[in-house]
């Protein structure tokens, strides 16, 4: 049985109570001192300063392929306060309306969960939600082995998978805080997830950034030093799901103009 923890004003969360004193604690000594030195990556004002348009510029139009009028079921991890994850579905409904997407156009509906480890990120996601009905944002912990009841729940059935998963600038995260195994359980669990998996791998140099602003403030990730997948991440995650995982590469946008690129793959 998942764990749903009460101890915070949103509704569902499953996310272990350890975890959550680390982000409260975390809040806490860093508030003031640089908000943007946090372990898990959950910026409180992520969006000030990486609005959601560079990244849906790169979003192509023509890949969000659906089957009659089934609703297209996306899951976005690592929603932050959920701005990109509600323009993302402005996106593929604009793209259904308009026939781009799929032959049978406006008929097409979009259902999407949008998670997060951080309480605080989910609540403040489903207050300005615009699209309650057609986005859920729910608290979770990817990396906890109870999370599938939570996410499948939100599937038409057992055996059913995502059309997509989104994990937009989180695979560094999973893998600081979770090690190489950890970032390579991740890209097995969500290629067995979904149908298509559209990825933003942070560069090496962004880990470089993130150790320092922990270093300032005396604090470092569990598994930085013992990682052996360094400069050649993005290659690395791209192999492990075409190799491993059995996926192909569809698209890959240009670079935005943070140096991250998104990288489509299709489940065969
Ligand atoms: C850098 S932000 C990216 C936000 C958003 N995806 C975007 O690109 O605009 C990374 C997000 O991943 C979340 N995160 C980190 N580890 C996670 C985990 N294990 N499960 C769910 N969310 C996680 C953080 O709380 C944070 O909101």
């Amino acid at each position: 049985m998942p764990k749903f923890l009460s101890d915070t004003s949103t509704s569902e969360v499953l996310v272990t109570g350890q975890l959550l004193k680390k982000i409260k604690m975390d809040r806490l000594q860093f508030n003031g001192d640089d908000p943007g030195a946090v372990l898990l990556g959950n910026f409180i004002n992520y969006y000030e300063f990486h609005p959601p348009e560079e990244r849906l510029k790169l979003l192509p139009s023509h890949l969000w392929e659906t089957k009659g009028n089934e609703p297209y079921t996306c899951l976005d991890i690592g929603c932050n306060s959920g701005d990109l994850t509600s323009r993302v579905y402005e996106c593929i409904t604009n793209s259904f309306a308009s026939g781009e997407a799929s032959p049978s156009g406006s008929k097409n509906t979009c259902s999407m969960l949008g998670i997060d480890v951080d309480p605080v990120l989910i609540e403040r996601a489903q207050e300005k939600n615009k699209y309650v009905g057609q986005i859920t944002y729910k608290c979770v912990d990817f990396m906890d082995d109870n999370k599938s009841e939570v996410i499948r729940s939100h599937l038409a059935n057992d055996d059913a998978r995502f059309d997509v998963i989104f994990c937009f600038s989180v695979t560094m995260w999973i893998h600081l805080n979770h090690g190489d195994n950890g970032l390579n359980k991740f890209l097995r669990e969500i290629s067995e997830m979904s149908k298509m998996l559209v990825l933003e791998p942070q560069p090496w140099k962004c880990y470089k950034s993130a150790v320092k602003r922990l270093k300032r403030c005396n604090k470092s990730f569990p598994y930085f030093q013992k990682l052996s997948i360094r400069e050649n991440v993005e290659e690395h995650i791209e192999q492990y799901l075409l190799e491993t995982c059995n996926f192909h590469k569809v698209y890959e946008s240009p670079d935005s103009k943070w140096g991250r690129k998104l990288m489509f793959f299709k489940g065969h």
